[in-house]
């Protein structure tokens, strides 16, 4: 058995960034990886620009009771030409260019108007409420390739005056659930059967993290269906078989995995749940065997499935999302097996759920976090800090 940052870093040995490219509109780009920078055609503000409504003038002159005549007016969208001389202040609103001369806009609570006169009231804000042109980011600043574009990534490329950029086509992640016990929801269920559930997990997990969940027909234990259905699996861009990976009778996949040409990279990690880990290739293709117990597939395409479709997207950061937290409650000494606890963080505070069994749904969706207990790992009291990993 080999530990979890192994199979790790050999999981990801399994794939290669595609390095493909595709053109989408800004409005389709949500949660895709840049595959090209995309650079700012332009600064932002692109001009020197109002952040209150109120009158632009010469701060040197800004004093209470002083009074300027107004000369004019620069609204959003239609700015005012001119310069404002001394004496002079010129009506102005939020996001409204500073016209030249003026370098404090007065927001106009803090003055009285009559006519063309503004006096300067008692109790004056600080200013200079004017934003400098590319306060925001210059012409030619860039967002690098290999990004996950997120919701404040999209508006930031739209004020950058980008409408198109190049992402990484999205991985399609083969999900073949294997075994004669299984059928889909809403299928009539024989006496002795279940019904697959961790596949439709998985393929939120591979959507989400931007690639294509592709789900299969469910394959039954037998070597010739098996072998034609993990062929066509292998079609895919990373292929992924559920159950079937343990030393059962019936546990046939390794077997026709071998039969396929498959290329092992390991089998069995120290971890729980999620021992009987199958990675390799298979025609060609990068492959993982993951184990049929519904938490321990779950957990361990966190742990190496996620990372190698963010690697094929060309992700720098592929690993789960972790922190640091405080215990909630004691708990006891591990084994020789890297324990993923489920547990709930809240405030800081991460409690593991009393029942641990790895066929547990109904724990694992109510779980937040997993709480990693490293192998060899003595008694733990509450309050000590942990490492845990977001779900
Ligand atoms: N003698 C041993 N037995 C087992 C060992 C072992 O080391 N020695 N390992 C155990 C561990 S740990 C796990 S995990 C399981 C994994 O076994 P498999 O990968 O071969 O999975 P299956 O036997 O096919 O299924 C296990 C369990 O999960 C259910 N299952 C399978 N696929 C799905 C699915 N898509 N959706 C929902 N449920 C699924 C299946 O019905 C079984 O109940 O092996 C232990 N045994
Ligand atoms: O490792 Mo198994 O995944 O403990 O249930």
């Amino acid at each position: 058995m080999i530990r979890v940052a192994e199979a790790e870093a050999l999981c990801l040995a399994l794939v290669k960034p595609s390095g493909a490219a595709e053109a989408v509109s800004l409005a389709q780009a949500a949660g895709r990886t840049l595959a090209r920078a995309a650079v700012a055609q332009r600064a932002q503000p692109p001009f020197r620009s109002a952040a209150m409504d109120g009158y632009a003038l010469r701060d040197a002159e800004l004093a209470v009771g002083a009074v300027f005549s107004v000369i004019g007016e620069s609204a959003a969208g239609h700015g005012w030409r001119g310069e404002v001389g001394p004496g002079q202040a010129v009506r102005i609103f939020t996001g409204a260019p500073v016209p030249e001369g003026a370098d404090h806009v007065v927001i106009q609570e803090d003055v009285t108007r009559e006519g063309d006169r503004i006096t300067i009231q008692p109790n004056l804000g600080n200013g200079p409420n004017i934003r400098a042109a590319g306060g925001d980011f210059e012409a030619g600043f860039a967002l690098d390739a290999g990004r996950a574009l997120s919701p404040a990534d999209l508006a930031l490329l739209a004020a950058m005056n980008v409408a198109q950029v190049e992402v990484a086509p999205r991985p399609r992640v083969a999900l073949l659930a294997t075994g004669d016990e299984l059928v889909m929801p809403g299928e009539n269920p024989g006496p002795d059967q279940i019904i697959a559930s961790n596949t439709f997990a998985l393929k939120a997990m591979v959507d989400q993290a931007g690639g294509e969940g592709v789900i299969l027909p469910i394959a039954p234990d037998r070597r010739d269906a098996l072998e034609a259905a993990m062929a066509e699996a292998a079609q895919a861009d990373i292929a992924v078989t559920i159950g079937g990976a343990s030393v059962g009778d019936y546990d046939l996949v390794g077997q026709v995995g071998e039969a396929l040409g498959m290329q092992r990279a390991f089998y069995k990690i120290a971890m729980r749940p999620g021992k009987p880990l199958i990675a390799g290739t298979l025609s060609g293709k990068p492959y993982l065997g993951l184990p049929g117990n519904p938490v321990s597939a779950v957990v361990t395409a966190h742990l190496f499935l996620l990372p190698m479709v963010r690697r094929w997207l060309g992700q720098a950061a592929v690993g789960p999302a972790r922190m640091t937290a405080r215990l909630g409650a004691a708990v006891g000494p591990t084994g020789p097996r890297t324990h993923y606890m489920r547990a709930r963080l809240e405030d800081g505070i991460v409690t593991p759920f009393e029942r641990q069994d790895s066929a547990l749904l109904s724990v694992l969706a109510g779980a937040n976090v997993l709480l990693e207990r490293p192998l060899g790992d003595g008694p733990r009291e509450a309050g000590e800090a942990v490492p845990v990993l977001l779900l």
